[in-house]
C-alpha cells in the first residue's frame, strides 16, 4: 500500500476576484519509507498539496474532485475523531520558520514535556533530555531552560525536527525547512532528518527549491507545474537528465544561477494563475518546444525512462536529440 496517494486532486481558491485554481489535477502516489521533494517555482501548488495530506487546507479551498489517502485511508471521509487520530499518530511536519511554530512563552523543557506527555509517553526531564540528545544537541540541559527566541536558527529547526519526530509519524511533511540556515547547518539538519526518519521508517514529503539538495538526499522528486506533477521519477535522474521540457528549464537555471538554498530563479516569464481547468499543457507558453497541438489538448500521463511526465513531445524530442 502506498504511504500516499493523490488522485487526480483538483482545489480552487475562492478569492474576491473569482476562483483560483491551485491545484488542476495533480497526482502523486509515494511509496512507504521513501522521500519525495516536490519542486517548482512560487504559485505552482506545493503549498495547496502539501495541505491536502491532513485536511490542512485554508477555510476558502474547495476540493473540485479527486481524492488523498494516507496509508490507504481517504482523508476527506475521515470523521473529525479519525481525522484528529490521523493527525495525532501518523504525521508530523516540520515548518518553514520552526521559531515561530514554538510558543515564545515558555521553555524549550516545557514545549518538550508536553509534546511528550501528547505523545503518550515519559515526558520526565531525562526524556526530554534524551530527545534533544537524539538531533544531537550537545548540552541539552542548557537548551532546556532557554525560550524559542534564545535558540539559533539551526538549533530551533533541530528541535522542530525532534518534536516532529517524536512521535514516529508516518509522513513527515517538510516545507522548505532550511531555507534561512547557512550552508553548514542546513547541511547537517538534513541529514539529521533523513537519519530520523530511515531509523523510524518515516516518509519524508519536502517541499523544496533548493534542486542540488533535492537531488543528493531525495529518493524522488515530483515536479509541479500550473498545479499539476509534470514530471515524476528518481530525484538524482530527473534533475540530471529531465524529460519534461518545464524540468529541462528549471534544471538548465540550476548550476549557474541557482545556488545551493536559493530560491528558483523563474525561466523567461511567470507560471500562469489558473481561474479554471486548463484547457492544454499549460507550460506551452513558455515552452521552446511546444506546437500547435500542445495547447488544444490537455496532456495525460506518459512513462519514459523509468518517470511519469505530462509532456506529449516528450519521445519526439528525445529522439531529436539523438539524432542531432
Ligand atoms: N488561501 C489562498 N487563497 C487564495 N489563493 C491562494 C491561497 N493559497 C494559495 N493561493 C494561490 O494558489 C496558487 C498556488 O499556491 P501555493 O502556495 O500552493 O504554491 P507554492 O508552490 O507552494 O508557492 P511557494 O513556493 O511560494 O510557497 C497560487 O496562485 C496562490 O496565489
Amino acid at each position: 500500500m502506498s504511504a500516499l496517494e493523490i488522485d487526480d486532486v483538483a482545489v480552487e481558491f475562492a478569492t474576491e476576484s473569482g476562483p483560483v485554481r491551485a491545484l488542476d489535477g495533480a497526482s502523486l502516489t509515494v511509496r512507504p519509507g521513501s522521500s519525495v521533494a516536490i519542486v517548482g517555482e512560487s504559485g505552482s501548488g506545493k503549498s495547496t498539496l502539501a495541505s491536502l495530506i491532513g485536511r490542512l487546507q485554508p477555510g476558502n479551498a474547495r476540493i473540485v474532485r479527486g481524492s488523498v489517502h494516507v496509508d490507504g485511508r481517504d482523508v476527506a471521509q475521515l470523521d473529525t475523531r479519525a481525522l484528529r487520530e490521523l493527525r495525532r499518530t501518523m504525521l508530523g511536519s516540520v515548518p518553514q520558520d520552526p521559531i515561530e511554530s514554538l510558543d515564545p512563552t515558555l521553555r524549550i523543557g516545557r514545549q518538550l514535556q508536553l509534546v511528550l506527555r501528547l505523545a503518550g509517553k515519559d515526558s520526565g526531564v531525562p526524556a526530554r533530555r534524551a530527545l534533544l540528545e537524539g538531533v544531537r544537541i550537545d548540552d541539552p540541559d542548557r537548551v532546556l531552560r532557554l525560550h524559542p527566541h534564545e535558540v539559533s536558527g539551526g538549533m530551533a529547526q533541530r528541535i522542530a525536527i525532534a518534536i516532529a519526530m517524536c512521535r514516529s509519524p508516518r509522513i513527515l511533511v517538510a516545507d522548505e525547512p532550511t531555507a534561512a540556515l547557512d550552508a553548514q547547518v542546513r547541511e547537517d539538519v538534513i541529514r539529521l532528518m533523513f537519519e530520523q526518519a530511515r531509523a523510524t521508517g518515516t516518509t519524508i514529503v519536502w517541499l523544496s527549491h533548493d534542486l542540488p539538495t533535492v537531488a543528493r538526499w531525495c529518493d524522488e522528486v515530483a515536479v509541479m507545474y500550473a498545479g499539476r506533477i509534470v514530471e515524476h521519477g528518481p530525484a538524482a535522474e530527473v534533475l540530471g537528465s529531465p524529460v519534461h521540457p518545464y524540468t529541462r528549464a528549471l534544471a538548465a537555471a540550476d548550476p549557474t544561477r541557482v545556488r545551493q538554498g536559493e530560491r528558483l530563479a523563474s525561466i523567461g516569464g511567470g507560471p500562469p494563475v489558473l481561474h479554471a481547468e486548463a484547457d492544454g499543457c499549460a507550460f506551452a507558453p513558455r515552452c521552446a518546444f511546444a506546437d500547435d497541438a500542445c495547447s488544444a489538448g490537455r496532456p495525460g500521463p506518459s512513462t519514459l525512462r523509468g518517470r511519469v511526465h505530462l509532456c506529449r513531445r516528450a519521445e519526439a524530442l528525445e529522439r531529436l536529440e539523438v539524432s542531432s
